[in-house]
């Protein structure tokens, strides 16, 4: 049998009072395009930190191709490669000093053949000799990127590694990922962005306040919910939300639906309450109601 790409097993940690992790367990598969979602403060960065061993957990077990994060640390951060969120480097040095530098750590030498591959990938040969303080925010995101796969670690976890990045960069850098995944890479990915996960995601978790409130393949999930949805803009949003809708947007609430059959009734219970419907929109499932209703039920 082949090992899990991450295995987490009953992992807790705790911030003086706070729970950040109740007893998270989650298995990944290699190969896996797997997703991690929940709303700020889930526990998503906290989860990736104790696979990194940057975070000690209190309890329960982590390990990356088996190897566990605590007791064979060289060999589980060997296999795993993370994108952090924050933009965090030395101003001074260059983009391939810094991939040299980081290579060392992995006590790797003569990486530039790889280094200059990274580059070309992610459209970055040209800075390669330009400082790090004079990239721009996105391409310092890419950086992060190369960084973190200078030693072609099998396993790669990005933290919302397109906050704040424009379109293009995003597209690029998710066919970028993609390609690695093909190639047989296991890519974690954590995002803000739900349509992102709904496309690239074979298999989705999400996490509300440091449990694991969902999991399955996102087909499953955009199945087991509510097939269609009824969203209506009111000018009373709380007669709305009294008759069972969730607020999705401003003004803008959500009844879901097994059948269309049902739409007239809601619509006929929003006049009687006086909710005001001024539009409405008929919509198939998406990942963002998915999460919504998730989030809301639990
Ligand atoms: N070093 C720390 N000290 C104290 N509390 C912390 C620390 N790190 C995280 N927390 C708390 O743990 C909880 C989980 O935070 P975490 O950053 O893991 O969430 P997240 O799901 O990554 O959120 P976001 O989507 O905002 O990045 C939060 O309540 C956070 O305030």
């Amino acid at each position: 049998m082949t090992v899990p790409a991450i295995r987490i097993a009953s992992v807790t940690k705790s911030y003086g009072a706070l729970k950040a992790l109740g007893g998270v367990d989650l298995e990944i598969g290699q190969g896996e395009f797997f997703g991690l979602l929940g709303p700020n403060g889930a526990g998503k960065t906290t989860l990736i930190s104790a696979l990194a061993g940057l975070v000690r957990p209190d309890g329960g077990v982590l390990e990356v191709m088996g190897h566990d994060v605590v007791r064979d640390y060289r060999n589980a951060r060997r296999n795993l490669g993370v994108v952090p969120q924050e933009l965090v480097f030395d101003p001074f040095f260059t983009v391939r000093e810094l991939l040299r530098i980081q290579s060392g750590y992995f006590g790797i030498r003569g990486n530039d053949d790889w280094i200059d591959e990274i580059l070309a990938s992610l459209d970055l040969t040209a800075k390669a000799s330009s400082n790090m303080r004079s990239l721009s925010g996105g391409m310092k995101r890419r950086v992060l990127v190369a960084q973190a796969l200078v030693h072609r670690p099998p396993v790669i976890v990005l933290d919302e590694p397109t906050a704040g990045v424009d379109v293009e960069l995003r597209q690029g850098l998710w066919q970028f990922v993609r390609k690695l995944n093909r190639d047989g890479h296991t890519i974690v990915l954590t995002t803000h962005y739900l349509e992102e996960a709904e496309t690239l995601c074979g298999r989705i978790a999400m996490l509300k306040a440091g449990k694991v409130v969902a999991l399955d393949t996102t087909d499953n999930l955009l199945r087991r919910f509510a097939t269609h949805s009824l969203r209506v803009k009111v000018g009373q949003p709380a007669a709305a939300l009294a008759l069972g809708g969730v607020e999705v947007d401003g003004g803008w609430v959500e009844f879901a639906f097994d059948s269309f059959a049902e739409v007239e009734q809601v619509l006929a219970r929003l006049r009687e309450a006086g909710a005001g419907v001024m539009e409405m929109q008929l919509g198939e499932p998406d990942l963002e109601r998915v999460f919504i209703e998730v989030m809301h039920r639990v």
